[in-house]
């Protein structure tokens, strides 16, 4: 466990709501918590109904649960940041009540996947500071992968924070708006597609005569070992391909296979797919937005 000291535009200072306090949520709390970036009694968590796992986060992590309607308008009210960790589906909804709580110099940090700053304001009907971001699940355990956009509004200091924020629990790309669908299709999601392989290649394990036990530690063993090895030894994922690939063996054979039945096709279209997905999200919420004006 790393510790932060406190600065003025340190994290310790400030005070944090999780408006939707779900798995993403959590996956943050977790790390800015255990990282000791966040001070827990500065972090208050708050849900729709579901005031049970806010009393979960409280026994894990010792955030505070605003579970009454009074406690819950106070701390949207008076908290630094807004975290919004609602689904797409609830956004318009929580902004619209959100709207009258704000005041204008609060941080909002968007995990929404698709929803766009210019929606986010125009919700708020302000131009309210807002920082959009992208991470993914690997954040509670000090691995994730962010990307971050900034409204023009976001003072230095608040750009600071949320990079703070997001670097306690991993790594963190500033990229422009445009490009954080990409960065769903990469990061965001990203995790699912490597749970996906994993599962698949147990499960062939298994079929092949393996435990349940000994497919799935070989399979963990594999995928870390390969995600190491492209990040210490800085070689191209192709070039350690190719030092596994002897000629006319085992991995060629496979390899062949893999390309035979369009694997990075598949990938290819799986990730435009995805990023068209987050754009069709944003754009259901803009209509929402327009509609409720
Ligand atoms: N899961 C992931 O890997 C990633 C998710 N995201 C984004 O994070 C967001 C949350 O996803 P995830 O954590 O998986 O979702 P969850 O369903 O786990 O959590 C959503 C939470 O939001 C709460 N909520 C819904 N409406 C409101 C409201 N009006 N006011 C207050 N709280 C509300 C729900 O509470 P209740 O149960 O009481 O309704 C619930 O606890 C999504 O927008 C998603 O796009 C981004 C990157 C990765
Ligand atoms: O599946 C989703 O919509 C969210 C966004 C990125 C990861 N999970």
């Amino acid at each position: 466990m790393t510790t932060a000291s406190a600065s003025s535009s340190s994290l310790l200072n400030k005070t944090i709501v999780f408006y939707g306090a779900g798995s993403m949520a959590e996956a943050i709390v977790r790390g800015i918590v255990e990282t000791g970036v966040a001070a827990p009694g500065n972090v208050t968590v708050l849900n729709r109904s579901n005031g049970d796992r806010l009393l979960e986060l409280q026994k894990r992590y010792g955030v505070v649960p605003a579970l009454t309607e009074e406690q819950k308008n106070a701390a949207l009210a008076e908290s630094d940041i807004v975290v919004l960790g609602m689904k797409p589906k609830d956004s318009a909804t929580a902004l619209l009540a959100l709207k009258p709580h704000l005041r204008p110099n609060q941080l909002i940090v968007s995990l929404i996947a698709g929803l766009t700053i210019g929606t986010i304001q125009q919700l708020l009907a302000s131009e309210q500071p807002v920082i959009r971001t992208m991470p993914n699940t690997s954040s509670s355990i000090g691995l994730g992968a962010t990307g971050i956009s900034f409204s023009a509004s976001v003072p230095e200091d608040g750009r600071a924070l949320a990079l703070s924020m997001f670097q306690a629990i991993g790594i963190a790309a500033v990229v422009e708006e445009n490009l954080l669908q990409t960065v769903t299709a990469v990061s965001g999601s990203g995790p699912a597609y490597i749970y996906y392989m994993m599962e698949a290649m147990i499960r062939s394990g298994i079929e092949q005569g393996l435990s349940l036990d000994a497919a799935s530690e070989l399979v963990v063993q594999t995928v870390r070992g390969a995600a190491e090895m492209v990040r210490t030894t800085g070689e191209d994922p192709a070039e350690l391909r190719r030092k596994v690939t002897s000629p006319n063996g085992t991995t060629q054979a496979a390899i062949e296979t893999l390309e035979r039945l369009g694997f990075p096709e598949a990938i290819d279209k799986a990730m435009l797919r995805c990023a068209e997905r987050a754009e069709e999200m944003g754009q259901a919420i803009a209509d929402e937005a327009f509609a409720r004006k």
